[in-house]
């Protein structure tokens, strides 16, 4: 991973992607937007009063040099904001309306990244990931044949690294969004120089029990194999039997992927969100996201547990989705 981000960041010297962070005041964002301005990583905009942004910095002994504030209050582009959002929201949204909805600093935020007067976004440090990823569906919304954003995690372990997905958007999921799913999170897997080997998660191992749940996550593999026919990809698997080899011999033995999966597609938001975050505080992995697939443009969420170097991460990831 680490070479990642020395790669990454090689690609981003000189380029001054503008990354933009609605939350300024947050002590995490303020101390990444200072690391990553000082190393010329990208060049961060800050939401928020100015007057009360540097005096967070001072108090911090924070450097904002190269740092850009964007205050919603006295913004002098606004009116193009305005106008292109109720566009954007086509009827569903009047100017009146819109004049408020962008003073909030996410909304903000999203419709720089939409007028490409950013980037990208990176937010949710003090955020809930609904109010942080809303305004991106609704305003950046997904890539042609892309019906849903989901939110995967790279989780790292020194040299091991696994793809956990979707842990952030979908409660719900039903076998077609679970299948885009897996095949995203495939392609997000190669983005970090993996060769994905996917599973799709259950309480069940190929039959072992049947309900609808796990018919849903079997028929998921199904349209998946469609959808892209030379990925690898099985289930429905038991953790153990996706990632134990000797399980799956046992329980799994027909199957390609011999309990050597690196890409876990959990069946539902519950399952997704509570397995990262086990894997992070219970097993000592590093949580890198979550990184949101699918969207028109670059725009990520920060979990709220977050600290500095993930802020700084995730910020050089997003302005790497921007290249
Ligand atoms: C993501 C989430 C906020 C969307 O819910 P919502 O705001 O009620 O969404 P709505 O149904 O009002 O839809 C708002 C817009 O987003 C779009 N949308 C909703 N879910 C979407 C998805 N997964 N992918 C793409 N677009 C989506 C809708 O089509 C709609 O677009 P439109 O207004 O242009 O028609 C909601 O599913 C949620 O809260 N998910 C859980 C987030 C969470 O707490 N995760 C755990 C911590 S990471
Ligand atoms: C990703 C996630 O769980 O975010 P939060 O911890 O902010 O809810």
């Amino acid at each position: 991973m680490s070479d990642l981000f020395t790669s990454l960041k090689e690609k981003l010297a000189g380029k001054d992607i503008k990354i933009v962070f609605p939350e300024g005041m947050d002590e995490r964002i303020l101390t990444s937007a200072s690391r990553l301005a000082e190393e010329q990583i990208v060049k961060p905009i800050l939401v928020g009063n100015a007057e009360d942004i540097q005096g967070k910095a001072n108090e911090l002994n924070l450097s904002l040099n190269n740092v850009d504030i964007y205050d919603p209050m006295h913004f002098e582009g606004m009116d193009e904001l305005i106008n292109a959002f109720v566009e954007r929201r086509n009827g569903k949204v009047t100017h009146e309306d819109a004049a408020k909805i962008l003073l909030d600093e996410n909304y903000f935020g999203t419709m720089l990244v939409y007028l490409n007067k950013a980037d990208g976004l990176v937010s949710g440090a003090a955020h809930s990931t609904a109010d942080t990823v809303r305004p991106a569906l609704q305003i950046i919304k997904t890539k042609p044949g892309i019906k849903k954003t989901s939110g995967v995690f790279i989780m790292v372990r020194e040299e091991e690294k696994y793809v956990f997905a979707d842990c952030a958007i979908n409660i719900a999921p039903d076998s077609q969004d679970l299948a885009e799913i897996a095949v995203e999170s495939a392609k997000t897997a190669q983005m970090f120089g993996m060769e994905p080997r996917v599973a799709m998660l259950s309480f069940s191992t190929k039959g072992s029990a049947v309900s609808p749940e796990t018919t849903k996550v079997s028929d998921a593999v199904a349209i998946a194999k469609e959808l892209e026919p030379t990925l690898l990809v099985d289930g429905e698997f038991q953790f153990d039997a996706a990632f134990v080899p000797s399980v799956a011999a046992s329980k799994a033995p027909n199957s390609d992927i011999k309990g050597d999966a690196n890409v876990f597609v959990f069946p539902s938001l519950e399952a997704g969100n509570i397995g990262y975050k086990i894997a992070q505080r219970l097993g000592n992995f590093e949580a890198v996201g979550p990184i949101l697939q699918g969207l028109n443009q670059p725009v990520n969420d920060l979990s709220r547990g977050c600290n500095a170097e993930d802020v700084y991460k995730l910020a050089i990831i997003t302005a790497g989705q921007a290249l």
